[in-house]
């Protein structure tokens, strides 16, 4: 249970005009990426511009960056972004699929927990782009009497523009809090074998489903500048062992699994392969007639997954002789993907409660 004793507060103690204090609480924080509110021009410029301004994402000094994002890539690609974020919109619940997936994770993490340690662990998400920020969500733990926080940015493998900005913002926030709790944040988890089993689990349900095995499974992890490998960004790396250990957790041989990158995103050179040219070059040059397709680096499907993967990367291959395209989901609110999650919220909460 937590520990009663920690905010010092003794009601019986107290003069009558001491400000209420809650009961002391953990909480815990998922972070995902961020998502737009919607996919009009002004609710993809706003989302797209908070984003592409983050130097962890793009670090090409401001006064070079800003002028060519606001005046060029702003006016134009707020429309492709939100046409291709319409194709995949979910209208019902008036939101992306990336919101979606991330609220139904978190309400099943928040069961977990419910069921492991009682009331005296809250759970909540927030976003490091766009809504619900993550300065509100730490606002709301704090002031719902959180003492100690654990903030969980939802990548599985680290990446500077993805978990190490999610914790700069998380920083930013308690900086803002006069009674600053304690906090830890969770390292990626790549090489989990629950998650790495949680993975094989779902290639293997895919392919006992599918009419014809697949011949190669292509796993896509979304790219980043070749530049912030060689300035020690250990993503790559984190992303090749990730295919190594799924390879072998199936038992499988090098010819049946390759690893690519996609979401080539301006004019750099980005991390090699690129899936859209590599499964026409599987397809064209290979003769491959049957893929299947993996995005392990996605805690959840968004936009780079149901879009890119699933319409843009199944055109090229379709249109360079492949035949059979199976997109195998990301592990999303899955059983086996939360008992994961759940688990290292566990570890991470070892020393704070019992
Ligand atoms: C999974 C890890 C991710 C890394 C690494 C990453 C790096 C990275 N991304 C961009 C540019 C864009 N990414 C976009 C969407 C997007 N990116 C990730 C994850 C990683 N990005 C996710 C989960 C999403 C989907 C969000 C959703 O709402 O579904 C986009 C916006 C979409 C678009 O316009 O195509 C851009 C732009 C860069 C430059 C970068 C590396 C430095
Ligand atoms: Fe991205
Ligand atoms: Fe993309």
């Amino acid at each position: 249970m937590t520990d009663q004793s920690q905010s010092g507060f003794e009601a019986a103690h107290a003069p009558a005009d001491h400000p209420a204090v809650p009961r002391a609480k953990i909480g815990v924080l998922i972070a995902n990426l961020g998502t737009p509110d919607n996919y009009d021009y002004w609710s993809m410029r706003r989302y797209l511009n908070e984003f592409l301004s983050d130097k962890r994402v793009i670090d090409i000094p401001s006064w070079k960056w800003q002028p060519l994002l606001q005046l060029i890539i702003l006016t134009k690609r707020p429309f492709s972004s939100g046409a291709a974020y319409k194709s995949i919109w979910n209208e019902d619940q008036g939101e992306s699929p990336l919101m979606t997936i991330t609220k139904d994770q978190t309400a099943a993490i928040a069961a977990s927990m419910k069921e492991r340690f009682g009331d005296g662990v809250l759970v909540d998400f927030c976003m490091r782009y766009g809504n619900p920020s993550t300065e509100s969500k730490v606002r709301e733990m704090v002031a719902a009497g959180c003492t100690k926080l654990v903030f969980f940015p939802l990548y599985p493998q680290y990446a500077g523009a993805t978990t190490a900005t999610a914790n700069d913002e998380f920083f930013r926030a308690l900086m803002k809090e006069k009674w600053q709790p304690a906090a830890r944040t969770v390292p990626a988890y790549f090489d989990n074998p629950a998650y790495i089993d949680a993975l094989a689990q779902s290639v293997e349900t895919a392919y006992a489903k599918a009419e014809k095995k697949p011949e190669l499974l292509v796993v896509s992890y979304h790219g980043m500048p070749q530049r912030y490998l060689m300035e020690g960004d250990p993503y790559h790396c984190q992303c090749q062992k990730t295919t190594r250990l799924l390879k072998e957790r199936l038992g499988w041989g090098d010819t049946q699994i390759t690893t690519t990158f996609q979401s080539v995103f301006g004019r750099e050179e980005w991390l090699r392969p690129y899936t859209v040219e590599e499964v026409a070059r599987l397809a064209r040059e290979e003769g491959r007639k049957n893929i299947a397709v993996i995005a392990p680096a996605f805690s959840s499907d968004c936009i780079e997954t149901l879009e890119e993967i699933n319409e843009e990367i199944r055109e090229s291959f379709e249109e360079a002789g492949g035949e059979d395209f199976l997109y195998i989901p990301c592990l999303n609110d899955q059983s086996a993907h939360i008992a994961v999650l759940s688990q290292i919220i566990e570890d991470n909460l070892k020393g704070w409660i019992a």
